[in-house]
């Protein structure tokens, strides 16, 4: 392969980088607008998870839906399935949709709606942040909270005010820029441990991320800003498994619990189901989560929540070149759980807690 030589004495800034410009938050914001219902649904959602963090609901959090969103309509298909769902088990868990649209890739692939929304590389960015929006507002509008990771550190000046929980994934753990991103964000943030399972980054990240920061930004119309933060008081630890092995365990489970209280945290810790967890096989998914709940049925504490990879079909499939071929429903990154074994598991889970429940209540 012939390589371009850098220009080292060229003194502009970036290296032949071509500039596009991009609406302006506030110019998004104000095409896509907050609805009220939408407003009522991040705030009821947000609130729940700090009543969740802070022990004062005993539901458990569960993140669940596709890896990634690649199809506007599949997903609201899932949608409309999920809040059903979430109405219906709404006693003893607490549903939020995985609407995810930045993709951080280990080394290249597709990074997601925002970045390339027509699956091409045409890399239609101000499209991709449109949809997300628009996404988010009908996903909101139907009373289901969502959740996303935060990879770009200026996306959430457009889609912020649409997300009830956020997740700083396991390769961003360890980044300063993430910490100082999270310290500003306005709902409650789950670090994942890093890749190489080790959680001490994730720890760092949530003491940090609970401190004020002055760090660079954007603001609402897209100019350059020091952000002046106050601090999230809301971190939280997500086990993701990694390093090649699981750490949902009891064992990884204490060993985590500890860690945080060390470093003078709530021991507030989500499992992931799916990627180290799972060896990355979704069929293995509900194992884990039918194992974490029966930690909580015995008794653990400091598990708030489950993180479950879902979408309509099962497994995965790579982006055609011919997207006419896409399977509807299969996600285009990880592989997940299909919508019959995700109804079947996440019943399962409310039942055994409702069990649990009314044996603690009748003790
Ligand atoms: O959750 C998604 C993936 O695990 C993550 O984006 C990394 O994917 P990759 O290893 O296929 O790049
Ligand atoms: C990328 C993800 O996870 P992780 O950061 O744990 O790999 C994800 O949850 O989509």
């Amino acid at each position: 392969m012939k390589r371009e030589t850098l220009a080292i004495a060229d003194a502009a800034v970036f290296h032949q980088a071509e500039f596009e410009s991009m609406p302006s938050p506030a110019a998004l914001r104000a095409r896509l607008p907050l609805s009220a219902t939408a407003a009522a649904t991040v705030a009821a959602g947000r609130q729940t998870l700090a009543e969740i963090l802070t022990r004062r609901d005993p539901r458990l959090l569960v993140a669940i839906g596709p890896c990634s969103i690649h199809d506007i309509d599949a997903g609201l298909d899932y949608a409309r399935r999920l809040q059903q769902l979430a109405e219906e088990l709404s006693d003893t868990l607490f549903l939020v949709m995985r609407a995810y649209f930045e993709k951080p890739r280990t080394t290249t692939g597709w990074k997601g709606l925002i970045n390339d929304p027509g699956m091409d590389d045409s890399f239609r960015i101000a499209d991709g942040m449109a949809q997300a929006r628009r996404f988010l507002l009908r996903v909101n509008e139907m009373g289901l909270p969502a959740a996303t990771e935060v990879l770009d550190p200026i996306s959430p000046q457009y889609l912020g005010d649409l997300v009830s929980w956020a997740a700083i994934g396991a390769r961003t753990t360890e980044s300063q820029v993430h910490r100082e991103l999270s310290s500003a964000l306005p709902m409650p943030v789950g670090f994942k441990n890093g890749t190489d399972g080790g959680v001490e980054a994730a720890v760092n990240a949530i003491v940090s991320a609970s401190r004020p920061h002055a760090f660079l930004g954007i603001d609402a119309e897209g100019r350059a800003a020091v952000v002046r933060s106050r601090g999230n008081a809301y971190g939280h630890l997500v086990l993701r498994g990694g390093g090649g092995r699981p750490n949902y365990d009891t064992v990884s489970v204490a060993m985590a619990e500890k860690a945080l209280v060390k470093a003078g945290l709530q021991p507030n810790i989500v499992i992931d189901c799916s990627h180290g967890n799972s060896y990355k096989r979704h069929d293995m998914q509900p194992l884990v989560l039918d194992d974490v709940v029966q930690q909580l049925c015995r008794g653990n504490r400091s598990i708030v929540g489950a993180m479950v990879e879902s979408f309509l079909e099962a497994g995965n499939q790579p982006i055609p070149a011919d997207l006419s071929q896409l399977r509807y429903g299969c996600s285009v990154t990880d592989a997940c759980v299909d919508w019959a074994t995700t109804e079947d598991m996440l019943r399962r889970a409310a039942a055994e807690l409702r069990e649990a429940r009314s044996r603690r209540q009748a003790a």
